[in-house]
């Protein structure tokens, strides 16, 4: 049992998701910002790895007043159960992610973690322990599962989204490619980490979505389960 996992992410038309410096860079436009919103408000849960956090202190709230009214009349939270994927537990406590915003954290840690920094980590979040080196993807979903998360977004970055493709834990890929050019070998890309090398490793998937979208272009691919 593990939730229904979707990547949304934005990239530069030369297939970068931000500079070399790993700063973050405007990609979307005004009217894909509001799609994510959206999305992010229909959403039990949302994933971003530590190399995020660290990069982009995001809070990964949901924005529009109407949205999270809409989340309260339902019930629920304002935003989404944030999930952030950290083998050593590196995030900060002071991160905007574990501060801004009502609503349920978990910081999934692997069993390496120094107990001082887990701890420090209780107090302003669950911290779910999966995995010996690395955080155990496919532990965690079933970990997310149980606590009621059925529709997962992930944000990124290119690591945590490769390691999902690995684990064969990515039901859909929604993919903005913005009117920019950002260059770089180092920088990052939607798929970083180790990659694929046999073609019979790739992921296989159904274009489901092509659509204009600001000055960009927004495609929707569901991936293809293995036979
Ligand atoms: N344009 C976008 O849509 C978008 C979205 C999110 C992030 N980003 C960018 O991505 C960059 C960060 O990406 P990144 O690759 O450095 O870090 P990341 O956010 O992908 O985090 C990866 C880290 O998560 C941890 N991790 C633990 N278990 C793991 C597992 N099983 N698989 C994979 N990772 C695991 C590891 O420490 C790993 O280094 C930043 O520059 C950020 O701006 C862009
Ligand atoms: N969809 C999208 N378009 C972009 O142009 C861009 N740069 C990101 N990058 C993802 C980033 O990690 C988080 O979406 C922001 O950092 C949100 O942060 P807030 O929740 O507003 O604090 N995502």
């Amino acid at each position: 049992m593990r939730p229904y996992v979707f990547v949304n992410l934005a990239m530069s038309a030369d297939g970068k998701i931000s500079t070399r410096e790993r700063r973050q860079v405007k990609i979307s436009g005004a009217d894909d910002f509001k799609r994510v919103d959206e999305i992010k408000a229909g959403s039990d849960g949302i994933m971003v790895g530590i190399g995020t956090v660290m990069a982009d202190d995001p809070s990964l709230t949901v924005k529009s007043p109407e949205l999270k009214a809409a989340r309260r009349a339902r019930g629920e939270d304002e935003h989404p159960l944030r999930v952030v994927v950290d083998s050593m537990a590196r995030t900060s406590p002071d991160a905007d992610i574990l501060c801004k915003g009502a609503g349920q954290r978990v910081v999934a840690v692997s069993a390496a973690a120094p107990a001082g920094r887990v701890e420090a980590l209780r107090e302003k979040a669950e911290v779910v322990v999966v995995g010996e080196k690395g955080v155990d993807l496919t532990l965690l979903m079933h970990e997310l599962a149980t606590r009621g998360v059925k529709r997962l977004m992930v944000e990124g970055g290119g690591t945590l989204i490769w390691g999902l493709f690995k684990a064969g834990l990515v039901d859909e890929l929604i993919t903005y490619i913005g009117s920019t050019v950002i260059g770089g070998v180092d920088a990052p890309t939607p798929a970083d980490g180790e990659g694929f090398v046999r073609e019979d490793e790739f992921p296989r998937l159904e274009l489901a979505g092509v659509e204009r979208v600001d000055d960009g272009v927004l495609l929707r691919w569901v991936v293809k389960k293995e036979e």
